[in-house]
């Protein structure tokens, strides 16, 4: 709360970390311009005011107050429009008080109607999906003892007795989600689709939690499924795709109930309904990122804001090296690069919606609100750009293949593609020569699986057919992300850095989107060499470091 307190005190004066003023409220607006409201029942400075007068008396009770405060309150609002989206993720809102603190933190946004967009609950995803693991071979009778479902539950009720609201607000969902475990055990199978039915779970709970949070202090919120408002995905159950058809879709059913009677609208993030099935689906780990953009992209906002546990993006993963520091200016090309290539900050598809409507993302620290973040946008001054992120891929397997037969013949390439295509594998880093090709593949997706090492046997037996296959276990990727023009300067600092490491670089691939070069060292190398990289760039006055 220490952080976020002192923004409160400056009641009617926009906070230093809010949007930057704008000239017209929507530039694609989705609302008929007769439907501006005269009267709207959520006048958010007073709340601001009551949040001011708990920090002030040091936490009474501030939901009896700000209720108090609304009742008295006939504010006239001319621009009451939906203006913008705000995601916060499972960190940011891990408990009671945290959810207090990010209710306080919206309600600071003075001038917005923002769409919230909520994560589910801390690590409950992780926990959901162990307790369905778990529920495939404990026995129905055992299911009631899953340490996971219970810690799920606890957590639960906890925060909704602590954010003093009735137990119902959840209830309904715990007591299916114990039978959903209970058929789970008794069919002893846990399917792609069970999974995702699995995991929604923890946003439809976080975000039920929160609306009725906010109802009780007195703000106006209502509560989204997303699978219920138009979400339509493709039915790759736990890594779907958006449609088309969800932009159209969900424009309607936010701006139709609010244009009818405006409350904050509070959407799952994460979840969508497929096109065929009707059954839910997700859009892969981190996908709420890509609810948020898509959600902006539906609207026409004019930014889109994410918001973490961390001061933006980073020049590195920071639980690799602690002194990683916020890279404040991104283009989407570099934002979507860093994430395909594995930083877990950013879904990997969610810069797609922001780029297709151009909206510009901003990514923000929940815990550290005044914190600039990281701003991402469809353009940058690249002059002074070099280097700007480093990521790191681990437990990644390399393929060596070289063609068996003679040099010059055609064909091998498109040969070794097909084997990938038919066994359904997706390869990640590619580089070539003319008789011979390295690649790794995802691990995303040998990791969803299960018979791995088997999938891998076959892989080979396949590939041996038309080469000799060498294949490589325990690499990593280390991926540079930067200003490509400069790649000698970079690739000539990376490997000096490198070489003095003793490290052998065994891959090299710089791709066509010109923002990102590969390289493959093993894994227990890859951390040393991370370290080393970003003091190398991002911590010495020479040049091609610069994280802007
Ligand atoms: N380059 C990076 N910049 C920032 N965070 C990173 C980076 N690489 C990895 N991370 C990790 O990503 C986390 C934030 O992403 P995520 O956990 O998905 O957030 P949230 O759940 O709040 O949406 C950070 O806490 C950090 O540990
Ligand atoms: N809860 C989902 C979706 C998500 O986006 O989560 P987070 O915003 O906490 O990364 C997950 O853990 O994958």
């Amino acid at each position: 709360m220490a952080a976020a307190s002192s923004q409160f005190s400056g009641v009617k004066t926009p906070p230093s970390h809010s949007f930057p003023k704008q000239t017209s409220l929507h530039r694609h607006s989705a609302f008929p311009s007769q439907l501006k409201f005269a009267l709207f029942q959520s006048p958010r400075r007073h709340y601001v005011k009551s949040i001011a007068f708990k920090v002030s008396c040091g936490g009474g009770n501030v939901d009896v107050i700000q209720r108090n405060k609304i009742e008295e309150s006939t504010m006239v609002e001319a621009n009451n429009e939906l203006t913008c989206v705000m995601k916060f993720g499972g960190s940011s809102v891990a408990s009671a008080e945290r959810m207090r603190e990010v209710a306080h933190l919206i309600l600071s946004f003075t001038n917005e109607n923002p769409v919230i967009v909520l994560s589910a609950m801390g690590k409950t995803t992780n926990k959901l999906l162990l307790a369905g693991e778990k529920a495939v071979s404990c026995g129905v009778n055992k299911v009631d003892t899953i340490e996971e479902l219970s810690f799920i539950k606890e957590l639960h009720h906890r925060t909704a007795d602590e954010l003093g609201l009735e137990g119902l607000v959840v209830d309904g969902h715990l007591e299916e989600l114990q039978q959903l475990l209970k058929g789970i055990a008794m069919l002893k199978e846990l399917t792609l689709r069970t999974r995702d039915y699995l995991v929604s779970f923890g946003e439809c709970m976080s975000t039920r939690i929160f609306a009725a949070y906010l109802n009780k202090i007195g703000v106006k919120a209502r509560q989204y499924d997303a699978f219920e408002i138009g979400f339509i995905t493709t039915d790759d159950f736990t890594n779907a795709d958006i449609l088309e058809a969800t932009y159209a879709a969900v424009a309607k059913s936010l701006n139709d109930d609010w244009n009818s009677d405006p409350a904050i609208p509070i959407v799952t993030g994460f979840l969508g309904k497929g096109w065929r099935s009707c059954a839910i689906t997700t859009l892969g780990r981190g996908g709420s990122d890509l609810t948020a953009t898509t959600i902006g992209k539906a609207l026409g906002f004019r930014e889109i804001q994410v918001w973490k546990d961390v001061d933006g993006v980073l020049t590195c993963d920071p639980n690799i090296y602690p002194r990683a520091e916020p890279v404040p200016y991104l283009t989407f090309d570099e934002a979507a690069e860093l994430a395909y290539c594995g930083a877990q900050v950013l879904h990997p598809q969610s810069m797609r919606p922001a780029r297709e409507g151009d909206i510009p993302v901003r990514v923000k620290n929940s815990y550290n609100p005044k914190a600039p973040g990281t701003l991402i946008t469809r353009s940058r001054d690249m002059s002074k750009a070099g280097l700007t992120s480093i990521v790191l891929k681990r437990n990644v397997t390399m393929l060596d293949i070289v063609s068996t037969r003679m040099l010059g013949q055609f064909g091998f390439l498109a040969k070794v593609f097909s084997i990938f295509e038919d066994l359904g594998i997706s390869v990640d880093v590619v580089a070539t020569s003319e008789v011979s090709i390295s690649l790794t593949l995802d691990p995303l997706k040998l990791w969803s699986r299960e018979l791995i090492q088997q999938e891998l046997d076959h892989v080979v037996e396949e590939l041996e057919k038309i080469a000799i296959v060498n294949l490589l276990q325990h690499r990593s990727i280390i991926s540079l992300i930067g200003n490509v023009k400069r790649s000698s300067l970079i690739l000539e600092k990376a490997f000096h850095v490198l070489r003095i490491n003793g490290v052998n670089v065994q891959m090299i691939s710089q791709g066509a989107s010109k923002v990102n070069i590969s390289l493959v060292v093993n894994d227990n190398e890859a951390e040393q060499c991370v370290r080393a990289l970003h003091a190398a760039f991002f911590e010495s006055e020479l040049p091609c470091g610069s994280a802007n």
